[in-house]
Protein backbone atom coordinates (compact mmCIF):
# COMPACT_ATOMS: atom_id res chain seq x y z
CA UNK A 1 0.00 0.00 0.00
CA UNK A 2 1.27 3.77 0.53
CA UNK A 3 4.83 3.42 0.46
CA UNK A 4 6.38 6.72 -0.25
CA UNK A 5 5.93 10.19 0.98
CA UNK A 6 3.53 12.06 -1.26
CA UNK A 7 4.00 15.19 -1.70
CA UNK A 8 0.45 18.15 -1.61
CA UNK A 9 2.36 21.05 -1.89
CA UNK A 10 0.94 24.71 -1.45
CA UNK A 11 -1.77 25.44 -4.64
CA UNK A 12 -2.45 28.64 -6.16
CA UNK A 13 -5.75 30.52 -6.07
CA UNK A 14 -8.46 29.44 -8.81
CA UNK A 15 -8.72 32.59 -11.23
CA UNK A 16 -11.72 34.51 -10.85
CA UNK A 17 -13.64 34.25 -14.16
CA UNK A 18 -14.76 37.89 -15.03
CA UNK A 19 -18.66 37.15 -16.69
CA UNK A 20 -17.57 40.50 -18.84
CA UNK A 21 -19.71 41.15 -21.95
CA UNK A 22 -19.35 38.71 -24.78
CA UNK A 23 -16.89 36.00 -22.78
CA UNK A 24 -17.07 32.56 -23.14
CA UNK A 25 -17.78 32.22 -19.85
CA UNK A 26 -20.57 35.01 -19.79
CA UNK A 27 -22.50 32.28 -22.51
CA UNK A 28 -21.88 28.97 -20.74
CA UNK A 29 -23.39 30.52 -17.37
CA UNK A 30 -26.47 32.31 -19.41
CA UNK A 31 -26.92 28.93 -20.96
CA UNK A 32 -26.93 26.86 -17.44
CA UNK A 33 -29.34 29.64 -15.91
CA UNK A 34 -31.72 29.13 -18.85
CA UNK A 35 -31.46 25.40 -18.46
CA UNK A 36 -31.99 25.20 -14.24
CA UNK A 37 -34.83 28.09 -14.83
CA UNK A 38 -36.43 24.71 -17.12
CA UNK A 39 -36.21 21.86 -15.27
CA UNK A 40 -38.25 21.55 -11.78
CA UNK A 41 -35.72 20.06 -9.74
CA UNK A 42 -36.44 16.86 -7.38
CA UNK A 43 -34.01 16.76 -4.82
CA UNK A 44 -33.34 14.32 -2.04
CA UNK A 45 -31.75 14.07 0.98
CA UNK A 46 -28.35 11.91 0.62
CA UNK A 47 -28.17 9.13 3.68
CA UNK A 48 -25.11 6.12 3.14
CA UNK A 49 -26.01 4.84 -0.39
CA UNK A 50 -29.90 6.11 -0.35
CA UNK A 51 -31.43 9.02 -1.72
CA UNK A 52 -34.35 9.36 0.19
CA UNK A 53 -37.25 10.85 -0.70
CA UNK A 54 -40.04 11.54 1.30
CA UNK A 55 -42.71 13.20 -0.13
CA UNK A 56 -42.97 15.61 2.14
CA UNK A 57 -41.55 18.42 -0.30
CA UNK A 58 -40.86 21.72 0.27
CA UNK A 59 -40.51 24.69 -2.85
CA UNK A 60 -37.48 26.36 -4.01
CA UNK A 61 -37.87 29.34 -5.62
CA UNK A 62 -35.04 32.23 -6.50
CA UNK A 63 -35.57 35.42 -3.70
CA UNK A 64 -35.46 37.64 -6.75
CA UNK A 65 -38.29 35.90 -8.69
CA UNK A 66 -40.41 34.12 -6.60
CA UNK A 67 -42.95 33.04 -8.61
CA UNK A 68 -41.02 30.95 -10.43
CA UNK A 69 -40.40 27.53 -8.61
CA UNK A 70 -36.93 25.97 -9.34
CA UNK A 71 -38.25 22.70 -7.98
CA UNK A 72 -38.29 20.85 -4.16
CA UNK A 73 -36.55 18.94 -1.46
CA UNK A 74 -37.46 16.69 0.24
CA UNK A 75 -37.79 17.21 4.16
CA UNK A 76 -36.90 15.14 6.78
CA UNK A 77 -37.46 14.31 10.13
CA UNK A 78 -36.02 12.83 13.32
CA UNK A 79 -35.40 9.50 12.19
CA UNK A 80 -33.72 10.51 9.15
CA UNK A 81 -30.98 12.38 11.38
CA UNK A 82 -30.81 8.88 13.45
CA UNK A 83 -30.43 7.06 9.66
CA UNK A 84 -27.59 9.76 8.54
CA UNK A 85 -25.56 8.85 12.06
CA UNK A 86 -25.96 5.80 11.48
CA UNK A 87 -24.64 5.92 7.92
CA UNK A 88 -21.86 7.94 9.13
CA UNK A 89 -21.00 5.46 11.78
CA UNK A 90 -21.38 2.19 9.71
CA UNK A 91 -18.62 4.40 7.34
CA UNK A 92 -16.48 5.41 10.12
CA UNK A 93 -13.47 2.38 9.75
CA UNK A 94 -12.93 2.01 6.27
CA UNK A 95 -12.99 5.89 5.49
CA UNK A 96 -10.48 6.65 8.87
CA UNK A 97 -8.18 3.96 7.42
CA UNK A 98 -8.35 4.76 4.00
CA UNK A 99 -4.55 5.83 3.25
CA UNK A 100 -4.29 9.49 3.28
CA UNK A 101 -3.69 10.09 -0.90
CA UNK A 102 -6.74 8.18 -1.72
CA UNK A 103 -9.19 10.67 0.42
CA UNK A 104 -6.96 13.81 -0.47
CA UNK A 105 -7.04 12.91 -4.21
CA UNK A 106 -11.18 12.77 -3.44
CA UNK A 107 -11.33 15.91 -2.75
CA UNK A 108 -8.66 17.23 -5.04
CA UNK A 109 -10.84 15.49 -7.70
CA UNK A 110 -13.98 17.44 -6.55
CA UNK A 111 -12.23 20.75 -6.75
CA UNK A 112 -11.21 20.22 -10.80
CA UNK A 113 -14.54 18.89 -11.61
CA UNK A 114 -16.37 22.04 -9.99
CA UNK A 115 -13.45 24.53 -11.98
CA UNK A 116 -14.54 22.56 -14.93
CA UNK A 117 -17.59 20.66 -15.49
CA UNK A 118 -19.78 21.92 -13.23
CA UNK A 119 -18.79 25.45 -12.58
CA UNK A 120 -21.49 26.45 -14.30
CA UNK A 121 -23.85 24.42 -12.55
CA UNK A 122 -22.04 25.70 -9.07
CA UNK A 123 -22.29 28.84 -10.21
CA UNK A 124 -25.97 28.49 -11.42
CA UNK A 125 -27.65 27.26 -8.35
CA UNK A 126 -25.95 29.51 -6.40
CA UNK A 127 -27.11 32.67 -8.26
CA UNK A 128 -30.83 31.15 -8.54
CA UNK A 129 -30.70 29.76 -5.09
CA UNK A 130 -29.47 32.22 -2.85
CA UNK A 131 -30.05 35.55 -5.12
CA UNK A 132 -25.82 36.09 -6.09
CA UNK A 133 -25.08 38.02 -9.00
CA UNK A 134 -22.36 36.41 -11.68
CA UNK A 135 -19.27 37.54 -10.00
CA UNK A 136 -19.97 37.25 -6.66
CA UNK A 137 -21.18 33.69 -7.33
CA UNK A 138 -18.01 32.60 -9.30
CA UNK A 139 -15.80 34.40 -5.76
CA UNK A 140 -18.00 31.82 -3.49
CA UNK A 141 -19.43 28.79 -5.03
CA UNK A 142 -16.57 28.52 -7.46
CA UNK A 143 -13.40 30.03 -6.45
CA UNK A 144 -13.73 30.11 -2.91
CA UNK A 145 -14.94 26.81 -2.61
CA UNK A 146 -12.37 25.55 -5.05
CA UNK A 147 -9.76 26.96 -2.88
CA UNK A 148 -10.67 25.15 0.56
CA UNK A 149 -10.71 21.62 -1.06
CA UNK A 150 -7.15 22.77 -2.16
CA UNK A 151 -5.68 24.24 0.57
CA UNK A 152 -6.83 21.87 3.31
CA UNK A 153 -5.37 19.16 1.19
CA UNK A 154 -2.58 20.97 1.18
CA UNK A 155 -2.60 21.99 5.22
CA UNK A 156 -3.63 18.40 6.07
CA UNK A 157 -0.68 17.11 4.09
CA UNK A 158 1.46 19.52 6.41
CA UNK A 159 0.09 18.39 9.78
CA UNK A 160 0.73 15.10 9.15
CA UNK A 161 4.57 15.51 8.59
CA UNK A 162 4.78 17.19 11.97
CA UNK A 163 6.13 14.58 13.60
CA UNK A 164 7.99 14.44 17.54
CA UNK A 165 12.06 14.01 17.52
CA UNK A 166 13.66 10.51 18.84
CA UNK A 167 16.40 9.80 21.13
CA UNK A 168 18.57 7.10 20.71
CA UNK A 169 16.86 3.72 21.10
CA UNK A 170 13.41 4.74 20.26
CA UNK A 171 11.50 6.02 17.50
CA UNK A 172 8.30 8.18 18.53
CA UNK A 173 5.65 9.32 15.95
CA UNK A 174 2.37 11.47 16.40
CA UNK A 175 -0.61 9.54 14.68
CA UNK A 176 -3.24 12.28 13.43
CA UNK A 177 -6.40 10.39 14.02
CA UNK A 178 -9.77 11.44 13.51
CA UNK A 179 -12.28 12.19 16.47
CA UNK A 180 -13.97 9.16 17.78
CA UNK A 181 -17.65 9.28 16.51
CA UNK A 182 -19.22 11.57 14.01
CA UNK A 183 -19.31 14.91 13.41
CA UNK A 184 -22.20 17.60 12.51
CA UNK A 185 -21.78 20.03 10.46
CA UNK A 186 -24.72 22.89 10.13
CA UNK A 187 -24.46 25.35 7.49
CA UNK A 188 -25.48 29.05 6.96
CA UNK A 189 -27.62 30.35 3.89
CA UNK A 190 -24.81 33.36 2.76
CA UNK A 191 -22.29 31.06 1.14
CA UNK A 192 -21.92 27.62 -0.79
CA UNK A 193 -18.16 27.62 -0.04
CA UNK A 194 -18.82 27.57 3.51
CA UNK A 195 -21.51 25.02 3.12
CA UNK A 196 -18.78 22.72 1.03
CA UNK A 197 -16.04 23.18 3.47
CA UNK A 198 -17.72 22.58 7.08
CA UNK A 199 -18.39 19.22 6.07
CA UNK A 200 -15.15 18.56 3.81
CA UNK A 201 -12.73 19.74 6.15
CA UNK A 202 -14.16 17.50 8.78
CA UNK A 203 -14.07 14.73 6.47
CA UNK A 204 -10.89 15.01 4.85
CA UNK A 205 -9.02 14.80 8.42
CA UNK A 206 -10.65 10.82 8.27
CA UNK A 207 -14.49 11.91 10.37
CA UNK A 208 -17.48 10.66 9.18
CA UNK A 209 -20.27 13.75 8.81
CA UNK A 210 -24.22 14.73 9.28
CA UNK A 211 -24.08 17.93 7.13
CA UNK A 212 -27.77 20.00 7.73
CA UNK A 213 -27.43 22.86 5.28
CA UNK A 214 -30.00 26.09 5.74
CA UNK A 215 -32.91 25.64 3.63
CA UNK A 216 -32.17 28.33 1.54
CA UNK A 217 -29.27 26.77 0.40
CA UNK A 218 -29.88 23.41 -0.43
CA UNK A 219 -30.59 24.43 -4.27
CA UNK A 220 -26.06 24.74 -4.52
CA UNK A 221 -25.41 22.02 -1.52
CA UNK A 222 -27.34 19.00 -3.35
CA UNK A 223 -24.90 20.27 -6.64
CA UNK A 224 -21.91 19.70 -4.54
CA UNK A 225 -22.90 16.44 -2.72
CA UNK A 226 -23.36 15.13 -6.37
CA UNK A 227 -19.77 16.47 -7.34
CA UNK A 228 -18.23 14.66 -3.94
CA UNK A 229 -19.77 11.96 -5.28
CA UNK A 230 -18.83 11.77 -8.62
CA UNK A 231 -15.61 12.07 -7.27
CA UNK A 232 -15.85 9.25 -5.61
CA UNK A 233 -16.49 9.95 -2.10
CA UNK A 234 -17.91 6.74 -0.16
CA UNK A 235 -21.51 6.14 0.66
CA UNK A 236 -22.04 7.56 4.52
CA UNK A 237 -19.02 9.56 5.00
CA UNK A 238 -20.90 12.76 4.12
CA UNK A 239 -24.79 12.15 4.97
CA UNK A 240 -26.86 15.54 3.63
CA UNK A 241 -29.85 16.06 5.23
CA UNK A 242 -32.73 18.65 5.63
CA UNK A 243 -34.34 18.27 9.33
CA UNK A 244 -35.43 21.29 11.07
CA UNK A 245 -32.15 22.84 13.50
CA UNK A 246 -33.73 21.76 16.87
CA UNK A 247 -34.92 18.66 15.78
CA UNK A 248 -31.29 17.57 14.43
CA UNK A 249 -29.70 18.86 17.95
CA UNK A 250 -32.08 17.69 19.87
CA UNK A 251 -30.53 14.02 18.14
CA UNK A 252 -27.08 14.62 17.64
CA UNK A 253 -26.43 16.66 20.70
CA UNK A 254 -27.99 13.95 22.66
CA UNK A 255 -25.96 11.03 21.05
CA UNK A 256 -22.61 9.07 22.98
CA UNK A 257 -20.95 9.40 19.30
CA UNK A 258 -21.32 12.89 18.83
CA UNK A 259 -17.65 14.02 18.59
CA UNK A 260 -17.67 17.54 17.95
CA UNK A 261 -19.94 20.59 15.84
CA UNK A 262 -18.56 22.43 12.81
CA UNK A 263 -21.21 25.48 12.43
CA UNK A 264 -21.27 28.79 10.86
CA UNK A 265 -24.37 30.85 11.25
CA UNK A 266 -25.64 33.12 13.82
CA UNK A 267 -24.34 33.92 17.44
CA UNK A 268 -27.82 32.90 19.21
CA UNK A 269 -27.77 29.75 17.54
CA UNK A 270 -24.38 28.87 18.16
CA UNK A 271 -24.60 29.73 21.88
CA UNK A 272 -28.01 27.60 22.26
CA UNK A 273 -25.96 24.24 20.48
CA UNK A 274 -23.06 25.26 23.55
CA UNK A 275 -25.61 25.31 26.33
CA UNK A 276 -27.06 22.47 25.07
CA UNK A 277 -23.76 20.44 24.41
CA UNK A 278 -22.57 21.49 28.02
CA UNK A 279 -25.92 20.09 29.86
CA UNK A 280 -24.56 16.45 27.74
CA UNK A 281 -21.11 16.60 28.43
CA UNK A 282 -20.95 13.57 30.81
CA UNK A 283 -23.04 11.65 28.16
CA UNK A 284 -20.44 11.60 25.74
CA UNK A 285 -17.60 9.30 24.95
CA UNK A 286 -14.97 12.23 24.36
CA UNK A 287 -15.03 16.14 25.01
CA UNK A 288 -16.62 17.30 21.76
CA UNK A 289 -15.29 19.62 19.38
CA UNK A 290 -17.21 22.81 19.17
CA UNK A 291 -16.73 24.80 16.30
CA UNK A 292 -18.40 28.17 15.47
CA UNK A 293 -17.92 31.23 13.26
CA UNK A 294 -20.90 33.30 13.86
CA UNK A 295 -22.30 37.05 13.79
CA UNK A 296 -20.34 40.25 13.05
CA UNK A 297 -21.03 43.84 13.23
CA UNK A 298 -18.72 45.00 11.38
CA UNK A 299 -16.71 48.54 11.29
CA UNK A 300 -15.08 51.20 8.71
CA UNK A 301 -13.59 53.83 10.32
CA UNK A 302 -12.00 56.83 8.26
CA UNK A 303 -9.34 59.20 9.44
CA UNK A 304 -9.08 62.64 8.27
CA UNK A 305 -6.09 61.89 6.21
CA UNK A 306 -7.85 59.66 4.13
CA UNK A 307 -8.86 60.03 0.12
CA UNK A 308 -12.52 60.37 0.56
CA UNK A 309 -13.14 58.52 -2.89
CA UNK A 310 -11.10 55.57 -0.89
CA UNK A 311 -13.92 55.39 1.76
CA UNK A 312 -16.83 55.55 0.27
CA UNK A 313 -15.67 52.79 -2.64
CA UNK A 314 -14.78 50.80 0.71
CA UNK A 315 -18.02 51.79 1.92
CA UNK A 316 -19.89 50.68 -0.97
CA UNK A 317 -18.87 47.52 -2.20
CA UNK A 318 -18.06 46.33 1.71
CA UNK A 319 -21.36 47.09 2.73
CA UNK A 320 -23.51 46.29 -0.42
CA UNK A 321 -22.14 43.58 -2.46
CA UNK A 322 -24.24 40.44 -2.07
CA UNK A 323 -26.83 42.63 -0.49
CA UNK A 324 -25.07 43.20 2.89
CA UNK A 325 -25.16 39.58 3.68
CA UNK A 326 -21.87 38.50 4.35
CA UNK A 327 -20.62 38.01 7.91
CA UNK A 328 -17.68 40.52 6.92
CA UNK A 329 -20.15 43.23 5.23
CA UNK A 330 -19.50 46.55 6.45
CA UNK A 331 -22.69 47.56 8.54
CA UNK A 332 -21.28 51.16 10.40
CA UNK A 333 -19.31 53.47 9.29
CA UNK A 334 -16.98 56.63 11.14
CA UNK A 335 -16.08 58.87 9.46
CA UNK A 336 -14.62 62.01 10.28
CA UNK A 337 -16.36 65.52 10.08
CA UNK A 338 -14.31 67.54 8.17
CA UNK A 339 -14.94 64.59 4.91
CA UNK A 340 -18.06 64.16 6.08
CA UNK A 341 -20.01 65.82 3.21
CA UNK A 342 -18.29 64.39 0.35
CA UNK A 343 -18.65 61.02 1.42
CA UNK A 344 -22.42 61.54 2.05
CA UNK A 345 -22.53 62.71 -1.92
CA UNK A 346 -19.85 59.95 -2.89
CA UNK A 347 -22.64 57.05 -1.23
CA UNK A 348 -25.74 58.94 -2.36
CA UNK A 349 -24.44 58.87 -5.88
CA UNK A 350 -23.04 55.41 -5.74
CA UNK A 351 -26.31 53.99 -4.78
CA UNK A 352 -28.05 55.92 -7.00
CA UNK A 353 -26.29 54.46 -9.74
CA UNK A 354 -26.73 50.47 -8.37
CA UNK A 355 -28.58 48.65 -10.68
CA UNK A 356 -31.18 45.98 -8.83
CA UNK A 357 -33.05 43.49 -10.26
CA UNK A 358 -32.74 39.49 -11.34
CA UNK A 359 -29.45 37.50 -11.21
CA UNK A 360 -29.87 36.61 -14.83
CA UNK A 361 -29.70 40.71 -16.05
CA UNK A 362 -25.97 40.47 -15.94
CA UNK A 363 -26.21 44.45 -15.49
CA UNK A 364 -27.37 43.79 -12.27
CA UNK A 365 -25.04 44.78 -8.96
CA UNK A 366 -27.68 44.53 -6.26
CA UNK A 367 -30.09 41.31 -6.23
CA UNK A 368 -32.93 40.35 -3.62
CA UNK A 369 -32.29 39.57 0.16
CA UNK A 370 -32.67 35.87 1.08
CA UNK A 371 -36.37 35.35 2.08
CA UNK A 372 -39.13 37.47 3.41
CA UNK A 373 -38.38 37.06 7.05
CA UNK A 374 -35.30 39.16 6.53
CA UNK A 375 -37.06 41.36 4.31
CA UNK A 376 -39.46 42.49 7.11
CA UNK A 377 -36.80 42.78 9.56
CA UNK A 378 -34.53 44.77 7.74
CA UNK A 379 -37.17 46.91 6.54
CA UNK A 380 -38.87 47.50 9.90
CA UNK A 381 -35.50 49.09 10.88
CA UNK A 382 -35.41 51.36 7.59
CA UNK A 383 -39.06 52.40 8.48
CA UNK A 384 -37.89 52.83 12.16
CA UNK A 385 -34.72 55.37 10.97
CA UNK A 386 -37.04 57.11 8.35
CA UNK A 387 -39.07 58.53 12.12
CA UNK A 388 -36.63 58.17 14.59
CA UNK A 389 -35.24 61.33 15.99
CA UNK A 390 -31.78 61.98 15.32
CA UNK A 391 -31.30 59.47 12.55
CA UNK A 392 -32.10 59.82 9.06
CA UNK A 393 -32.20 58.04 5.97
CA UNK A 394 -29.11 59.99 3.69
CA UNK A 395 -29.36 57.13 1.15
CA UNK A 396 -31.74 54.78 -0.42
CA UNK A 397 -34.61 53.79 1.86
CA UNK A 398 -37.24 51.86 -0.80
CA UNK A 399 -37.99 48.49 -0.72
CA UNK A 400 -40.88 46.39 -2.43
CA UNK A 401 -41.50 42.63 -2.03
CA UNK A 402 -44.18 42.01 -4.77
CA UNK A 403 -41.94 39.97 -7.09
CA UNK A 404 -38.95 39.15 -5.27
CA UNK A 405 -37.28 40.29 -1.52
CA UNK A 406 -35.84 44.18 -2.46
CA UNK A 407 -34.04 46.21 -0.73
CA UNK A 408 -32.16 49.38 -2.26
CA UNK A 409 -29.35 49.52 -0.47
CA UNK A 410 -29.53 52.17 2.43
CA UNK A 411 -27.08 54.63 3.97
CA UNK A 412 -28.90 55.60 7.45
CA UNK A 413 -27.07 58.62 9.81
CA UNK A 414 -26.99 58.65 13.51
CA UNK A 415 -26.02 61.44 15.85
CA UNK A 416 -26.29 58.65 18.41
CA UNK A 417 -22.84 56.15 18.50
CA UNK A 418 -25.12 53.68 20.35
CA UNK A 419 -28.60 54.06 17.78
CA UNK A 420 -29.69 50.16 17.50
CA UNK A 421 -28.44 50.02 14.00
CA UNK A 422 -24.73 51.00 14.98
CA UNK A 423 -25.19 47.78 17.33
CA UNK A 424 -27.59 45.28 16.13
CA UNK A 425 -26.30 42.69 13.65
CA UNK A 426 -29.00 43.03 10.47
CA UNK A 427 -27.47 41.33 8.05
CA UNK A 428 -28.54 43.38 4.84
CA UNK A 429 -28.28 45.95 2.55
CA UNK A 430 -27.94 48.89 5.73
CA UNK A 431 -24.79 51.15 6.61
CA UNK A 432 -25.56 52.93 9.23
CA UNK A 433 -22.87 56.14 9.63
CA UNK A 434 -21.71 58.29 12.77
CA UNK A 435 -19.58 61.14 12.37
CA UNK A 436 -17.24 62.57 14.87
CA UNK A 437 -15.30 65.55 15.46
CA UNK A 438 -11.80 65.33 13.48
CA UNK A 439 -9.94 65.84 16.59
CA UNK A 440 -11.66 62.91 19.11
CA UNK A 441 -10.00 60.20 16.45
CA UNK A 442 -8.71 58.41 19.89
CA UNK A 443 -12.30 58.28 20.97
CA UNK A 444 -13.55 57.08 18.13
CA UNK A 445 -11.94 54.01 18.32
CA UNK A 446 -12.17 53.70 21.73
CA UNK A 447 -16.44 54.02 20.57
CA UNK A 448 -15.48 51.11 17.69
CA UNK A 449 -14.19 49.12 19.64
CA UNK A 450 -17.07 48.81 22.61
CA UNK A 451 -20.33 49.61 20.81
CA UNK A 452 -20.52 45.87 19.94
CA UNK A 453 -20.18 42.47 21.19
CA UNK A 454 -18.89 40.97 18.14
CA UNK A 455 -15.25 40.93 16.59
CA UNK A 456 -15.31 39.32 13.29
CA UNK A 457 -14.19 42.47 10.49
CA UNK A 458 -13.15 45.71 10.45
CA UNK A 459 -11.07 48.39 8.38
CA UNK A 460 -9.12 51.55 9.18
CA UNK A 461 -8.65 54.03 5.86
CA UNK A 462 -6.01 56.52 6.40
CA UNK A 463 -2.88 57.93 4.72
CA UNK A 464 -1.69 58.67 7.98
CA UNK A 465 0.80 56.11 9.28
CA UNK A 466 0.52 57.11 13.06
CA UNK A 467 -3.36 56.77 12.66
CA UNK A 468 -2.66 53.18 10.89
CA UNK A 469 -0.48 52.63 13.76
CA UNK A 470 -3.18 53.66 16.48
CA UNK A 471 -6.01 52.13 14.99
CA UNK A 472 -4.50 48.71 14.87
CA UNK A 473 -3.60 48.69 18.18
CA UNK A 474 -6.91 50.17 19.73
CA UNK A 475 -8.44 47.66 17.69
CA UNK A 476 -6.33 44.38 18.57
CA UNK A 477 -9.60 42.74 19.60
CA UNK A 478 -12.47 44.26 18.20
CA UNK A 479 -11.93 41.99 14.85
CA UNK A 480 -10.42 38.69 13.87
CA UNK A 481 -10.06 39.93 9.98
CA UNK A 482 -8.46 43.53 10.34
CA UNK A 483 -8.01 45.54 6.69
CA UNK A 484 -5.74 48.41 6.11
CA UNK A 485 -7.25 50.66 3.64
CA UNK A 486 -9.30 48.00 2.35
CA UNK A 487 -12.93 46.69 2.22
CA UNK A 488 -13.64 44.39 5.33
CA UNK A 489 -15.08 41.74 2.69
CA UNK A 490 -13.56 39.23 0.24
CA UNK A 491 -10.86 37.14 2.19
CA UNK A 492 -9.37 34.90 -0.01
CA UNK A 493 -8.44 31.02 1.36
CA UNK A 494 -4.58 31.12 1.97
CA UNK A 495 -4.25 34.59 1.89
CA UNK A 496 -6.11 35.72 4.97
CA UNK A 497 -7.50 33.17 7.36
CA UNK A 498 -11.13 33.98 8.27
CA UNK A 499 -12.81 34.55 11.55
CA UNK A 500 -13.39 36.58 14.45
CA UNK A 501 -13.15 36.19 18.35
CA UNK A 502 -15.68 37.82 21.08
CA UNK A 503 -19.45 37.20 19.74
CA UNK A 504 -18.27 36.32 16.24
CA UNK A 505 -17.15 32.71 16.73
CA UNK A 506 -14.42 30.45 18.21
CA UNK A 507 -11.96 31.95 15.64
CA UNK A 508 -10.86 28.82 14.27
CA UNK A 509 -9.88 30.30 11.00
CA UNK A 510 -11.90 28.15 8.67
CA UNK A 511 -9.07 27.08 5.38
CA UNK A 512 -6.36 26.63 7.85
CA UNK A 513 -4.00 24.37 9.54
CA UNK A 514 -5.59 25.88 12.95
CA UNK A 515 -9.41 25.00 12.10
CA UNK A 516 -8.19 21.41 10.85
CA UNK A 517 -6.31 20.70 13.62
CA UNK A 518 -9.57 20.84 15.56
CA UNK A 519 -10.97 17.89 13.47
CA UNK A 520 -7.72 15.66 14.96
CA UNK A 521 -7.04 13.96 17.87
CA UNK A 522 -3.40 13.21 18.26
CA UNK A 523 -2.18 9.91 19.30
CA UNK A 524 1.73 9.66 20.54
CA UNK A 525 3.52 6.47 20.27
CA UNK A 526 6.89 5.67 21.58
CA UNK A 527 8.77 2.29 20.73
CA UNK A 528 11.59 1.19 22.11
CA UNK A 529 14.14 -1.01 20.55
CA UNK A 530 16.27 -2.41 23.33
CA UNK A 531 13.86 -2.19 26.20
CA UNK A 532 15.29 -2.93 29.91
CA UNK A 533 15.41 -5.64 31.91
CA UNK A 534 16.06 -4.76 35.22
CA UNK A 535 14.21 -1.95 37.56
CA UNK A 536 16.49 -0.13 38.97
CA UNK A 537 17.99 3.23 37.41
CA UNK A 538 21.83 3.98 36.70
CA UNK A 539 21.89 6.29 40.01
CA UNK A 540 21.40 3.16 41.65
CA UNK A 541 24.35 0.61 39.73
CA UNK A 542 26.41 3.15 39.53
CA UNK A 543 26.09 3.00 35.84
CA UNK A 544 24.51 5.24 33.09
CA UNK A 545 21.49 4.57 31.68
CA UNK A 546 18.77 6.70 30.18
CA UNK A 547 15.55 7.18 31.73
N1 LIG B 1 -18.33 34.30 11.05
C1 LIG B 1 -18.47 33.72 9.87
O1 LIG B 1 -17.53 33.19 9.27
C2 LIG B 1 -19.83 33.69 9.23
C3 LIG B 1 -19.95 33.33 7.90
C4 LIG B 1 -21.23 33.30 7.32
C5 LIG B 1 -22.33 33.64 8.06
N2 LIG B 1 -22.18 34.01 9.35
C6 LIG B 1 -23.34 34.41 10.15
O2 LIG B 1 -24.45 33.60 9.81
C7 LIG B 1 -25.66 34.33 9.95
C8 LIG B 1 -26.45 34.27 8.67
O3 LIG B 1 -26.67 32.94 8.27
P1 LIG B 1 -28.05 32.19 8.60
O4 LIG B 1 -29.19 33.16 8.53
O5 LIG B 1 -28.08 30.97 7.74
O6 LIG B 1 -27.79 31.82 10.13
P2 LIG B 1 -28.71 30.96 11.13
O7 LIG B 1 -28.05 31.00 12.45
O8 LIG B 1 -30.12 31.36 11.03
O9 LIG B 1 -28.63 29.48 10.51
C9 LIG B 1 -27.40 28.80 10.39
C10 LIG B 1 -27.70 27.32 10.36
O10 LIG B 1 -28.16 26.93 11.65
C11 LIG B 1 -29.40 26.21 11.52
N3 LIG B 1 -30.17 26.41 12.75
C12 LIG B 1 -31.05 27.39 13.04
N4 LIG B 1 -31.54 27.22 14.28
C13 LIG B 1 -30.96 26.10 14.79
C14 LIG B 1 -31.04 25.41 16.02
N5 LIG B 1 -31.82 25.84 16.99
N6 LIG B 1 -30.27 24.31 16.20
C15 LIG B 1 -29.45 23.87 15.22
N7 LIG B 1 -29.34 24.49 14.01
C16 LIG B 1 -30.07 25.59 13.81
C17 LIG B 1 -30.01 26.82 10.27
O11 LIG B 1 -31.02 25.99 9.74
C18 LIG B 1 -28.80 26.92 9.37
O12 LIG B 1 -28.48 25.68 8.78
C19 LIG B 1 -25.23 35.75 10.29
O13 LIG B 1 -25.31 35.94 11.66
C20 LIG B 1 -23.78 35.79 9.82
O14 LIG B 1 -23.00 36.77 10.45
C21 LIG B 1 -20.96 34.03 9.95
N1 LIG C 1 -15.12 35.07 3.70
C1 LIG C 1 -16.11 36.05 3.37
C2 LIG C 1 -17.19 36.14 4.41
C3 LIG C 1 -17.90 34.92 4.74
C4 LIG C 1 -19.05 35.25 5.63
O1 LIG C 1 -20.16 35.39 5.27
C5 LIG C 1 -15.50 37.43 3.28
O2 LIG C 1 -14.39 37.63 3.73
O3 LIG C 1 -16.18 38.32 2.80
Amino acid sequence: MNQGYFSYPMPVNEPVYSYGPGTAERAALTKTLAELKGQLADIPMYIGKEEVRTGKLQPIFPPHEIAHKLGHFHAGDESHVRQAIDAALAAKESWANMTWESRANIFLRAADLIATKYRYHMNGTTMLGQSKNAFQAEIDSACELIDFLRFNVHFLSEIYKQQPISGPGMHNRTEWRPLEGFVLAITPFNFTAIGGNLPTSAAMCGNVVVWKPSNSQIYSAQMFMRILKEAGLPDGVINLIYVDGPTIGNVCFNHPDFAGVHFTGSTGVFNQMWETIGKNVANYKSYPRIVGETGGKDFVIAHNSADPAVVATALLRGAFEYQGQKCSAASRAYIPASMADKVRSLLAEGIDSFKMGIVDEFGNFINAVIDEKSFDKITKHIEEAKNGEGVKIIAGGNFDKSKGYFIQPTVIETTDPMYVTMCKELFGPVLTMFVYDDNDFEKALELVDKTSPYALTGAIIANDRKAVELASYKLRNAAGNFYINDKPTGAVVGQQPFGGARASGTNDKAGSMINLYRWLSARTVKETFNPPTDYRYAFLKGESEGI
